[in-house]
């Protein structure tokens, strides 16, 4: 957690929105997420209110209270990415990483890890499999159809009209039926197997009876019409979908409708969660100093909806011990904890991982809110990502390091990237990469406001994240978007 007042370099965009949040509730918080908030007349500047000051845009060199003079004048000193965890925080600056090299780093320590560990294949049941990758091709394991079947509701003919039906009644179902001879008819059902020697199927409107029974086409039949023959989809055997496909719902019904009771996947990589501090309550209202940790509830399902099986959330307090112990006997494929990021006296996460010799991969990413994210290697297979406590720093962290991770170890695809115009300008950070929550609407994203890195207000009413790069996006000018993993898939889809 962090002591009260340790921290006069506190990002003061933070206490600028928390302002404006301050006037908007006033206003009795009549206001829709798109909607703009009436300035205050802030005592601070923040890199993403510069709207209100309009000559502070795209001012490089003034001095934000929590940049480093070195990335002021945009040196990169990024140098080794990979290091031990005992550096000071002035010294994490300078080592920030750029926001998609993060990213990218991300990726490849999972490659590297599922190298190492060879991560082998699972047998799993059809209504376990959504969200997973296909770890063998999909292969048919019977023709489809399997036998050749009525497409519409009718009387199944063969040779040409008139045509004398048969009394035996519907075929429907699986029965099986005697062969037809040329001028005979039999009534069948959709989807029904259809007689031997059959030669085409009349459509019920498409056929009369007369007085003496005979059925009679009121317009041509074509030989083989709505007969679905068998193998018509495909042939046993035959490549249907690729290793690696995504199972999606229709993947489910295609691989049931072939034969599968159970599919060849990856398995999902396993997480656990460490959520840190001593100031977390798990239920009611905030009281003494105490607030609600927002992270516990919002980091498990987001996680499954990256491809994961969260195997435990743990509350750890502020306590290095337990810390230690749980870092040092986890057993999962990946350690999320949130908070103790920072060096505050409490923040025990870098010097734990300099005590267990943890690598760090990551040590800080140019990116706002969430810069003191991190990412290390706990063993040749095992990595550890360490989210900020704030809880839209927290978010950050998911979407930079976690998503890329996860989406590797699981052999998901990236997310085709993709851009849209901005509804209203997006202010950027003078040097790093800013994720601003937007709500898609018709072509364009709206930006929207309450994103201080202590908020989840405006990430609540979010479809996406704009991708704002130094120096900010005009109204109407592009931006890459990051979708949120339930705005197209929809929460069922996503979270089972
Ligand atoms: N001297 C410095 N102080 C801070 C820096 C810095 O560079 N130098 N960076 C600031 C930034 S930016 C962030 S983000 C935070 C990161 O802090 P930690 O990861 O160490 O997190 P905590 O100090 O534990 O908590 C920060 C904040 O978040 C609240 N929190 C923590 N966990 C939860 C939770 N599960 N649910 C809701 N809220 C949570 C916590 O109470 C604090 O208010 O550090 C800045 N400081
Ligand atoms: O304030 Mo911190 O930008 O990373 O949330």
């Amino acid at each position: 957690m962090t002591p009260r007042g340790t921290r006069a370099d506190e990002d003061a965009e933070d206490l600028d929105v928390e302002e404006v949040l301050a006037l908007v509730n006033e206003d009795n918080g009549h206001h829709t997420p798109g909607d703009h908030v009436p300035a205050p007349t802030p005592h601070t500047t923040g890199p993403d209110q510069p709207d209100r000051h309009p000559s502070n845009r795209h001012t490089p060199d003034r001095q934000q209270p929590d940049q480093p003079t070195s990335d002021r004048h945009g040196t990169d000193r990024r140098g080794a990415d990979r290091h031990t965890a005992d550096r000071s925080t002035s010294d994490r600056h300078h080592k920030a990483t750029p926001w998609s090299e993060a990213r990218e780093l991300a990726a490849r320590a999972a490659l590297a890890a599922t190298r190492a560990a060879g991560r082998a294949p699972v047998s799993v049941p059809l209504d376990a499999a959504l969200g997973l990758a296909l770890a063998a091709p999909l292969t048919a394991l019977t023709d489809l159809p399997s036998f050749d079947t009525s497409a519409m509701d009718g009387w199944a003919i063969a040779g040409p009209g008139p045509w004398d039906v048969r009394e035996e009644g519907v075929l429907a179902g699986h029965a099986e039926a005697e062969p037809l001879t040329d001028g005979e008819a039999v009534r069948i059902a959709t989807g029904a197997r259809v007689p031997p020697d059959t030669t085409a199927v009349l459509r019920s409107e498409h056929g009369r009876t007369d007085t003496k029974g005979q059925l009679h086409a009121t317009r041509e039949v074509q030989p083989g019409q709505d007969i679905r023959a068998r193998g018509q989809e495909c042939r046993i055997g035959d490549h249907l979908l690729a290793m690696g496909t995504l199972v999606t719902p229709a993947v489910l019904g295609l691989a049931a409708a072939a034969g599968y009771d159970t599919l060849t996947a990856v398995p999902r990589p396993r997480v656990e969660v460490l959520v840190l501090g001593d100031e977390l309550l798990t239920k009611g209202l905030p009281h003494d100093g105490l607030i609600r940790d927002a992270l516990g509830p919002m980091l498990p399902p987001w996680l499954r909806a990256l491809g994961a099986e969260v195997t435990a959330v743990r509350r750890l307090g502020d306590d290095a011990k337990a810390l230690h112990k749980a870092l040092t006997t986890s057993r999962a494929d990946l350690v999320v904890t949130t908070g103790g990021t920072a060096a505050g006296p409490v923040d025990h996460v870098h010097p734990t991982l300099h005590r267990i010799g943890a690598e760090l991969l990551v040590d800080g990413v140019k990116v706002r809110p969430g810069h003191p994210m991190l990412l290390a290697r706990l063993k040749e297979h095992q990595h550890l990502v360490g989210l900020p406590g704030n809880p839209l720093a927290a978010v950050s962290g998911l979407l930079t390091l976690a998503e890329p991770l996860l989406r590797t170890l699981a052999a998901r695809p990236a997310p085709e990237p993709y851009t849209l115009p901005l509804k209203d300008a997006a202010h950027g950070h003078p040097y790093d990469t800013r994720l601003i929550p937007v709500v898609l609407r018709g072509d364009h994203a709206v930006p929207l406001h309450y994103h201080g890195p202590a908020m989840l207000r405006g990430m609540a009413a979010a479809d996406a994240v704009a991708v704002v790069p130094p120096g900010g996006v005009r109204a109407g000018q592009e931006a890459e978007l990051l979708d949120l993993p339930w705005a197209l898939a929809g929460i069922e889809v996503c979270f089972t």
